[in-house]
């Protein structure tokens, strides 16, 4: 054995020599020519290509590859080694194999799918299906060219089983920096069948903390791009995350991937550019107070509490009629008489706007009608007696024109929409039975904010309605693809709009309904979003298995998911054993508790891992608690939610901020009934905070702690420290 991984070593860094000589021998010729720099057009774009030729070999030749794949296909006579890197690499002779093979290549898809067994392997070839027969899966790490491990997930010819997670597991035990990394090495078939799906259809993916939802997206916008090179540019997708923290986190991803330029935003920032309502948003922290930090947890959440209300699709027909209504009352009520005796009747504007416009949006409606009613006063003028009279009339005209304008109701979203809300003094004719679904309450604190001009986040998908039904937007305005993450914390209303915004469903939304603690706006289940689409335009997909914590810290947290949450979407871990969880009592008074966490953040973070979390229950607790440690642990970071970057190193942040983010360790304070109730909510708040950790997990509490942390066995969970 040990004889046959020397050979297959040597083997390997032989042909990653001669793999790194050939793309010297390729960069070194394309450095040779000259950078051109004159203003032809077809050199210029001869230029660009070899341009980023330069800098794609110059990336590959670090590392050109992680895995190769020996594959026989059903026209091969015999096994052809393949290699598969970030960047697919030519050999300079053409009609050659490539020499490394990009990850996103169709044949490299067998070297995802492939678990292990004697049964043939496809692909999906531009050619057809092709089958063949595996005979080597092998795992090469390489960093800065030199050959660092070689594992082997599959071979034909050996006696041995297979160890199809020995790698994985290897790479899933690496501590964490401050920034998600790409898993081109280790993508499992699970999600590999995501990463390529379908364009155009709406993939909705449920799938458990840790399960590779984020990363899994990303990988998707690379694979689209390579995919459908010709049909969808970076620029034309985008990434929505719930805060700029998260989007500094997964920043690395796609450049790491050869990506760039792709648009990462948040859901109300991209809102608020577009709508251009020259106000902000009201500061989300007070919703947050209200919903977190409540005396007696959370307050209780139904359909008519204003996030779940306005995301609904109720409240968008709501807004859809009332602009239809508007129609009507569009046309000012009498003719327009641009000076004394010329008059335009109603009857022909009316004719102008209902018929010959109907097609156009209501806001290009009246522009258009406007400008046809300006041609008709040139030729009316045209008629004038005189140049005294045509100087005359032509002012008049002119100051009526304006006056004429100004009687139409104003075609601007927020302006509408504040005169649905004033519903009682009806400007435009708003049917009143069709506000009457509104919630008093919704009904009364949204005229209270509109009044001081208060907009929140729940108002932004009525907005953005209200515009597209205005303007409309053109095919080129439209994205390519559109990815939401936490896509649990979106409402209904918020992707029905989003679905104006994109073409061909062309969507990735992946969430977990288990870290649904924004309940209060999001989906309680994912039939509000596929219900959306047609059955063929939409596809559903789960991933159950956990990648990010131990088999401990999973065990856990799904106790918790059973006996907190009531639910059944539990996550299966991979072979991946560490330290039994903690739970660890503070040691009696006041002033132990803080003593007790300085300590244990001390002692997580003098050793290997490197980065590590204290979980406060609120936000007003980790301002307090990082006054408390700062002077003793100077570089600690308060998360906060105002941050725009996520450093590392040790932090101390509100459970609910620490969603999408991940820790080599995490103590989760306080995890005692005052701080975290019997509710369902209170559990999948403690389901998202023990989710973080990737290798340790302490709990520190004092007195008993809540129900769902009871009776867990002693191999999951330890008592003290
Ligand atoms: N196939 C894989 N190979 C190696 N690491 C993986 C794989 N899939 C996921 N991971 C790792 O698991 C961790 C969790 O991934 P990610 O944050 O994308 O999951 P998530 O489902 O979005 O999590 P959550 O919903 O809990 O925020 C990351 O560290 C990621 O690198």
């Amino acid at each position: 054995m040990e004889q046959t991984f020397q050979s297959a070593y040597q083997e390997e860094e032989q042909r990653l020599n001669a793999t790194i000589a050939e793309i010297d021998k390729q960069l070194d010729r394309l450095r040779g020519i000259e950078v051109y720099t004159g203003h032809d057009f077809t050199e210029q774009v001869l230029e660009a290509g070899r341009e980023e030729k330069r800098q794609s070999l110059a990336k590959s030749l670090t590392a050109p590859y992680f895995g190769r794949l020996d594959f026989q296909g059903d026209r091969d006579k015999t096994p052809k080694p393949l290699y598969i890197g970030k960047i697919g690499v030519d050999h300079e002779e053409v009609g050659d194999q490539p020499m490394v093979i990009d990850w996103r290549a169709p044949i490299a898809s067998v070297f995802y799918s492939f678990t292990g067994g004697d049964d043939p392997a496809a692909y999906e070839a531009p050619e057809g299906t092709i089958e063949g027969l595996v005979y080597l899966k092998r795992n090469l790490v390489i960093r800065k060219q030199i050959l660092e491990r070689v594992s082997d997930t599959y071979d034909r010819n050996s006696d041995q089983p297979a160890v199809s997670d020995e790698f994985l597991v290897y790479r899933l035990g690496e501590n964490k920096d401050n920034k998600l990394r790409d898993i081109v090495s280790t993508i499992q078939a699970e999600q590999d069948k995501i990463i390529r799906a379908a364009k155009n259809t709406a993939l909705i993916i449920q799938g458990v903390a840790g399960s590779g939802k984020t990363t899994v997206a990303l990988h998707r916008l690379a694979y689209l791009l390579y995919q459908y090179k010709e049909q969808v540019t970076a620029e034309k997708m985008i990434i929505f995350a719930p805060n700029h923290m998260f989007l500094d986190y997964i920043s690395d991803v796609l450049p790491e991937l050869g990506v760039g330029d792709i648009q990462q935003n948040t859901f109300a920032d991209w809102a608020l550019k577009l709508l251009d309502l020259g106000l902000p948003l009201a500061d989300a922290s007070e919703t947050l107070d209200y919903w977190f930090e409540s005396e007696g947890g959370m307050p209780e959440v139904n359909d008519e509490v204003p996030g779940r209300f306005k995301g609904s699709i109720g409240f968008m027909n709501m807004i859809r009629s009332c602009l239809e209504s508007m129609e009507g009352a569009s046309v000012p009520e009498a003719d327009f008489m641009p000076w004394e005796g010329a008059v335009l009747k109603r009857s022909m504007i009316l004719h102008w706007f209902n018929e010959e416009y109907k097609p156009y949006p209501l806001a290009k409606r009246k522009e258009r009608v406007m400008a046809r009613i300006h041609r008709w006063v040139e030729m009316e003028l045209k008629k004038s007696p005189s140049a005294a009279a045509l100087k005359e009339r032509k002012k008049k005209a002119s100051q009526r024109e304006k006056s004429y304008a100004g009687k139409w109701p104003k075609y601007e979203p927020l302006v509408l929409y504040k005169q649905m809300f004033k519903a009682l003094k009806l400007q435009a004719g708003w049917p009143e039975e069709l506000l009457e679904g509104i919630p008093d309450g919704v009904l009364k604190s949204t005229q209270k904010d509109l009044k001081k001009d208060v907009i929140r986040e729940e108002d932004l998908p009525a907005l953005l309605y209200i515009h597209y039904l205005l303007n409309d937007i053109s095919s080129e305005q439209r994205f390519d693809h559109i990815v939401i993450d936490e896509a649990q914390d979106f409402s209904p209303f918020q992707v029905a709009v989003l679905d104006l915004f994109v073409k061909g469903h062309s969507f990735t939304i992946l969430g977990d309904l288990s870290q649904g603690i924004h309940a209060y706006k999001g989906v309680h289940d994912w039939e509000e979003l596929s219900s959306l689409f047609a059955a063929k335009q939409t596809a559903y997909f789960a991933l159950t298995r956990s990648y990010r914590s131990t088999m401990e810290i999973i065990e856990f947290a799904n106790r918790i998911l059973e006996k907190g949450v009531n639910s059944d979407l539990l996550a299966v871990p991979v072979f991946r054993s560490g330290n039994p969880v903690r739970m660890i009592p503070y040691g009696g008074q006041a002033q132990k508790r803080l003593e007790d966490l300085r300590q244990g953040m001390h002692k997580l973070s003098s050793g290997e891992y490197r980065t590590v979390a204290i979980l406060t229950r609120n936000l007003k607790d980790a301002n307090e608690l990082y006054e408390q440690l700062l002077p003793d642990v100077p570089e600690l970071h308060l998360i906060d939610g105002k941050k725009q970057a996520y450093e590392g190193g040790l932090s101390v942040l509100p459970v609910y901020l620490s969603k999408g983010l991940e820790f080599d360790a995490v103590i989760v304070a306080d995890a005692d009934p005052q701080h975290y109730g019997a509710s369902a909510w209170d559990a999948k708040l403690m389901y998202v905070g023990c989710t973080r950790a990737l290798h340790e997990l302490w709990l520190m509490h004092e007195g008993p702690v809540p129900e769902y942390l009871q009776n867990m066995h002693e191999d999951i969970a330890a008592t003290g420290w």
